[in-house]
């Protein structure tokens, strides 16, 4: 049974009169993964921008369904760079989305979002004093303390590690997975799309549309499916793919 969270249809969009996306249209049923996929320039962080109502929408809809009417709060986004408030405190920076929960109950979820990230010894902190790679871990948290049904992530662990990177993408699949949130990945990288989704759609430049779709079947989650038999000939078939959809 298909339950729609998201619907995207006839979306385009431009800066100044040079066209970025278009025509492009996808559903999302609650719960899913989708990573999108694609080269440089081909609109992916625009695609994102738009759906998180970062930016208005020029051409096309996007509608969110049986979306919670305050703002704000259908859609966490984590960026590339981690966007925090340097003048709060590391615990501050989660709790001030949790306004609306009695105090005790705030405090029990920030602790428990610090501990999983693995920064519980820094809730003190100043968010300056932390490392790059715990700052974006903080990042994290604070987008998963949202619970929102949908999470968007842009590039969230392009600065980790590769060993922090894996461990970040297996608590936010985890955490999805406990909340129910679908999920939005954008990426450069065949690997994470096929970590994070469950479906891939691969997009072109020039201008940015959607122009394949892939459905692996790794019947484990997140950095687990390494293991799984299709994993390295599906992500040598969707590599290859990209490649050609980078082709001049
Ligand atoms: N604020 C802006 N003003 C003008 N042009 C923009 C703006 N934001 C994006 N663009 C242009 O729109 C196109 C798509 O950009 P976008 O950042 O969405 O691509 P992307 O696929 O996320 O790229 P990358 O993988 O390099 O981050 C590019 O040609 C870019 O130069």
């Amino acid at each position: 049974m298909n339950d729609i969270l998201l619907s995207v249809s006839g979306l385009g969009h431009g800066f100044d009169a040079r066209p970025a996306l278009q025509d492009v249209s996808f559903a999302l049923n609650r719960g899913e993964r989708v990573a999108i996929l694609g080269p440089s320039g081909c609109g992916k962080t625009t695609l994102l921008r738009l759906i998180a109502g970062l930016i208005p929408v020029q051409t096309g809809q996007i509608t969110l369904l049986g979306a919670n009417p305050a703002p704000g709060t259908n859609s966490a986004v984590i960026f590339q760079s981690p966007r925090l408030l340097p003048w709060r405190r590391v615990e501050e920076n989660i709790s001030i989305v949790l306004a609306h929960l009695p105090r005790s109950a705030r405090a029990a979820r920030v602790a428990a979002l610090l501990a999983r990230m693995g920064i519980a010894e820094r809730a003190g902190d100043w968010p300056d004093d932390l490392s790059g790679g715990q700052r974006q871990r903080l990042a994290l948290a604070r987008a998963l303390a949202m619970q929102a049904p949908l999470l968007l992530l842009d590039e969230p662990f392009a600065n980790l590690d590769p060993l922090a990177r894996e461990q970040m993408q297996d608590v936010v699949l985890a955490q999805a997975s406990e909340e129910g949130s679908a999920l939005i990945a954008v990426t450069h990288s065949v690997d994470e799309a096929l970590i994070l989704g469950d479906r891939i759609l691969l997009m072109q430049a020039q201008p940015g549309r959607i122009w394949q779709e892939f459905l692996p079947e790794l019947p484990s989650q997140g950095s687990a499916r390494r293991k799984d038999a299709a994993f390295y000939p599906t992500l040598a078939t969707i590599s290859e793919a990209l490649h050609r959809a980078a082709a001049p």
